[in-house]
């Protein structure tokens, strides 16, 4: 019988050209979106692989935030934005008409580039979305804060003042407690959108590191400006240039051995 690692490739890997429908979380086809008319994504198609660090890099402009947006339909908020083509989250178009939006963004979290807690005690930010769900008993309130915490590294930093506002936290410390309060509710995909690109070297390797951790609960999607970041911290990285998708690969193919000169133009610094 096949071992679960062989399934996987050897070293724990997937085969993007061959994934199964149980290794892969979303599936990105034919996808165009158009800002009023000036078109921003041009038809993107590609697979996301479940628990796995999957990037998205290029120079200023190129659509990794749109497209990352689209995951949880972000983009609906925008005037203007027109959406083709289809985001499938397990099998199922979050586009379709019966997909409840709030639900999916529950299922789909995202964490942005500036952190952004809420006026509240660390304690009330981690557990806000829990009580938005009816969650009231202080235990099982205190064992999710607890547990979130400990996921997002930042335990040890808060634990003895749980009740100070998320404010006084430093900036590092604020975006390890958005992401605590993201995975509180235990989405299945967690967006992140340059996450580290308002920290200092030391909180952005300690923010890498929760990544890497991340991953065995959860898929996680990362735009990144910084290529170093891409090739530190995801198992697949996709190139994007003026909206298209150029090339998706494996992190170490896209860095080593890139197929599309476009690519090896960005990778080496040609272009930024
Ligand atoms: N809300 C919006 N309304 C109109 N145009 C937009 C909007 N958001 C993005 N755009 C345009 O869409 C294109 C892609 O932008 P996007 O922010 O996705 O790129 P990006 O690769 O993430 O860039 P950066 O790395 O600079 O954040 C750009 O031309 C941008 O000006």
């Amino acid at each position: 019988m096949m071992s679960l690692d062989a399934a996987h490739g050897p070293s724990g890997k997937v085969d993007l050209r061959q994934l199964t429908p149980e290794q892969t979380a979303l599936e990105i086809n034919g996808l165009n979106l158009h800002y009023a008319d000036k078109q921003a994504l041009f038809d993107v198609s590609m697979k996301i692989p479940r628990k796995q660090v999957t990037a998205f890099i290029g120079p200023s402009g190129c659509g990794k935030s749109t497209l990352l947006r689209c995951i949880n339909r972000m983009n609906d908020l925008v005037d203007d934005c027109r959406i083709s083509g289809e985001v499938l989250l397990n099998g199922h178009n979050i586009y379709d008409k019966s997909v409840d939006v709030a639900k999916l963004r529950r299922n789909v979290g995202m964490v942005f580039q500036r952190p952004n807690p809420f006026p509240k005690s660390i304690y009330e930010n981690v557990v806000y979305g829990l009580r938005l769900q009816g969650m009231n008993n202080r235990r099982e309130l205190d064992e999710a804060c607890e547990r979130s915490l400990r996921g997002a590294a930042i335990w040890d930093e808060v634990k003895d003042r749980l009740h100070d506002n998320a404010f006084g936290l430093s900036g590092g410390q604020q975006q390890r407690l958005v992401i605590a309060r993201a995975i509180a509710i235990e989405p299945e995909v967690l967006l992140l959108d340059e996450p580290t690109s308002a920290l200092d070297p030391i909180s952005t390797l300690t923010i890498e590191e929760l990544i890497t951790d991340l991953k065995s609960r959860f898929t996680v999607v990362i735009v990144t400006h910084n290529m170093q970041q891409a090739a530190r911290v995801s198992d697949q990285t996709a190139f994007m240039y003026l909206g298209e998708l150029i090339e998706y690969a494996d992190t170490n193919t896209i860095f080593t051995t890139p197929k599309k000169s476009k690519t090896e133009d960005y990778i080496t610094g040609r272009y930024g």
